[in-house]
């Protein structure tokens, strides 16, 4: 659905300064129907990257493919027929105070020269889609952020877009209301196929709603993937930054200070197991000790979902000898679950 190939944007050097190199190397493939997240920290260059699918921004070099069209390369009125299949959101919302809430929404129908009674039939639905049916008629400062924000969704799905543009719709929004806008995009997503690209700063935002994510650092897109693969095994720095405080993978600090990297003589090798899927609820552990006659000391252990699919983690030590250990770690590998040696600690401790 979007296609974007080997993108750059440097900005101008302002005053006595130098060039900005806001976007480098950028290299995404975006699915229709797909709820697309990309997560960075602030700089990282994600409204850049955002504002390029819809050449608000123009990139330097590289190409922006939307439905087939290449944005770059169309004409001024070109562009303008392009952008209608293509809507936005906003942190801060960008709806106008002296227009009701049917009258925001009304506003792109208006600009496109749409006569009344179509633009009636096109937005009351919209309204009921967002469930604002009951304030059409009421201004912005009347209504909660939340409403505001999806009055702002009514108004960018009003021109039929095929693709949502969201950059950063849930910032300013409490826990409870974010959650809220983010069930109403996927409910959106679902029921009207339409390919939603998010930016965020928040992890959890990605957890909730997206099916792939991308994480940017410097300009760059650093890892990309499915959400559950991402989650479950962060390979980037930066992106275990982000996903080790809401999907908790490690193991207490206790344990961690009495690792060592090598087996010695009197240690007992520390796995950690990860489950993913329908293999979270197997029980793998006491397979392991009733057929391998291998114990297993659970020293740590979560489970969690992502994508409403189980994640897991056990960090176990194996009370056995070398040859019990191999043979569980094969058995856990030939019943698809992740297996690795942490290190080692002391035996008895
Ligand atoms: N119009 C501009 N002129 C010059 N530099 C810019 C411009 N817009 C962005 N930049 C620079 O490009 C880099 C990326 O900015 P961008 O806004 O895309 O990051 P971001 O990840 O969206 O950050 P934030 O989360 O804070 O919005 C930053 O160094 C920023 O200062």
């Amino acid at each position: 659905m979007i296609t974007l190939t080997n993108l750059q944007k440097t900005f101008p050097a302002r005053g006595s300064g130098v060039p900005v190199q806001a976007l480098a190397d950028i290299d995404l493939t975006i699915g229709r129907g797909e709820i697309f997240g990309i997560i960075g920290r602030s700089g990282a260059g994600k409204s850049t990257l955002l504002r390029t699918i819809n050449l608000l921004e123009k990139p330097t070099t590289g190409s922006v493919t939307v439905d087939g069209v290449e944005m770059t390369g169309l004409s001024a009125a070109e562009l303008r027929q392009a952008r209608h299949s293509i809507g936005m959101i906003f942190q801060h919302f960008n709806l106008l105070s002296s227009r009701t809430v049917f009258d925001n929404v009304a506003l792109p129908l208006e600009l496109a020269g749409v006569p009344k009674a179509e633009i009636r039939t096109a937005v009351e639905p919209l309204l009921d889609l967002v469930g604002l049916s009951d304030k059409r008629d009421r201004y912005p400062a009347e209504l909660s952020g939340g409403q505001k924000q999806r009055v702002g969704i009514a108004r960018a799905l009003a021109s039929k877009p095929k693709v949502l543009l969201s950059d950063e719709a849930t910032s300013a929004l409490d826990p409870e209301t974010t959650t809220q806008i983010l069930h109403l995009l996927a409910d959106i997503n679902r029921r009207l196929g339409l390919t939603i690209v998010l930016i965020t700063h928040e992890i959890g935002v990605i957890k909730e709603i997206c099916h792939k994510v991308a994480v940017m650092e410097g300009g760059r897109v650093i890892e990309q993937g499915p959400v559950f693969g991402i989650f479950a095994h962060p390979a980037h720095p930066t992106t275990r930054s982000f996903v080790d405080p809401v999907i908790n993978r490690g193991m207490p600090d206790s344990l961690k200070e009495r690792l060592s990297p090598a087996p010695q003589p009197g240690t007992n090798p520390v796995l950690r197991i990860t489950f993913t899927g329908e293999k979270a609820t197997s029980p793998v552990i006491s397979a392991i000790s009733r057929d391998l006659g291998l114990d297993l000391n659970i020293w740590h252990g979560q489970v969690d979902e992502i994508q409403g699919a189980p994640f897991g983690t056990l960090v176990v030590e194996a009370l056995g000898d070398e040859a019990k250990v191999a043979s569980a770690v094969e058995f856990l590998k030939s019943n698809h679950l992740g297996v690795e040696v942490l290190g080692h600690v002391p035996a008895n401790h």
